[in-house]
């Protein structure tokens, strides 16, 4: 599935009521998603990465900007919910979560064919949900029975993107999908989007601050900063030999989420995130070590430098 976003913008107000102010948390991106590609958005905590995923999800609407699946709008898309949320799946940061700690994980999965009519009966859908358990590299047998919290956090969001399958979707939103795995088992589940790609030819969404993820699985990959791409084009390109600032800085020092991070927050800007947020001209200007006076002043276009989008005034 191809999915395009047409200048996206989406206008939050914060503050209390006697000083509201509007908090630009994405700021007209534009980015296209090819069919079987994957392509991945990476930032720091609080640059607009959910916000984006929520809208393609059809959980938040846009300000402004629209996003068009194999060139139909979102809109038209959502109106069919079952299709809709049969097409576009999505594997959660915390595996944890998507499950429901008192059901057998089994249930679930039963529960999602039944659901979505994926199968007549019972056998058909405990042949279905074999089929998709092997994608992962599990069996029926070593999840029956058990709970949630029998398995590790690796092995459940495993089971997750099983789940995910159950429907045969086109396109996988994955937020942070790896980010809460222990350290040595994030490859191989990185590999299992990279399988869904090349063996199903589906399109994914993959979101991390991890960049050397990112450059393991990532066709393309967009850097966001403060609601914007600054930085887009062939993810190891740009990780091989990073131009903007704030990707250079990326690369370096990469930030850990926030684990306790649930999608129903209650915002509470940091400092440097208002700051940064209501600046004027560059948003990373405060904090780039190349720094010049137009960057204070205005807010950079996009520069193609070798067919990769860069909006910073180093490259005008
Ligand atoms: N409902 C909301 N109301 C007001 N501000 C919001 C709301 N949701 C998000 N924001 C703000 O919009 C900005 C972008 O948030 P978003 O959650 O999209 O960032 P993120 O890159 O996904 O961060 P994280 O990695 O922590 O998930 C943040 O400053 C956040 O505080």
């Amino acid at each position: 599935m191809r999915v395009s976003v047409r200048n996206l913008t989406k206008i939050f107000r914060v503050g209390s009521i006697f000083s509201l102010k509007k908090l630009v948390a994405i700021d007209n991106v534009s980015f296209e998603i090819g069919s079987g590609e994957i392509f991945s958005l990476a930032g720091e905590s609080g640059c607009g990465k959910t916000t984006t995923a929520k809208i393609l999800l059809g959980l938040e609407e846009p300000t402004n900007g629209e996003v068009l699946y194999d060139g139909i709008k979102l809109k038209d898309f959502v109106e069919n919910e079952m299709h809709f949320l049969k097409k576009v799946q999505t594997v959660q940061q915390n595996p944890f979560s998507t499950f429901n700690p008192f059901r057998k994980v089994e249930d679930y999965l039963f529960k999602t064919v039944l659901r979505f009519k994926m199968a007549n009966t019972k056998d058909e859908a405990l042949r279905l949900i074999e089929e998709k358990l092997s994608v992962v590299g599990l069996n029926f047998d070593e999840i029956k029975g058990r709970y949630p919290s029998e398995f590790s956090g690796g092995q459940l969001q495993r089971i997750s993107i099983a789940r995910a399958l159950l429907t045969n979707p086109s396109f996988l939103v994955a937020d942070e999908p790896v980010s809460m795995i222990d350290a040595s088992l994030r490859i191989s589940i990185v590999n299992l989007f990279r399988d869904l790609k090349e063996r199903f030819g589906i399109s994914i969404l993959y979101i991390t601050h991890d960049l050397s993820t990112a450059y393991y699985v990532a066709d393309k990959l967009a850097i966001m900063f403060r609601g914007s791409i600054v930085e887009m084009g062939r993810a190891q390109d740009i990780l091989d030999t990073p131009f903007h600032p704030y990707t250079k800085l990326l690369k370096s020092s990469i930030p850990v989420p926030d684990p306790e991070y649930e999608w129903d927050e209650n915002i509470n800007l940091s400092s440097t995130e208002r700051e940064e947020f209501f600046a004027k001209g560059c948003k990373f200007a405060s904090r780039c070590p190349e720094v010049m006076s137009i960057c204070r002043e205005s807010v950079p276009p996009d520069f193609d430098v070798n067919g990769r989008v860069v909006k910073c005034w180093l490259y005008k």
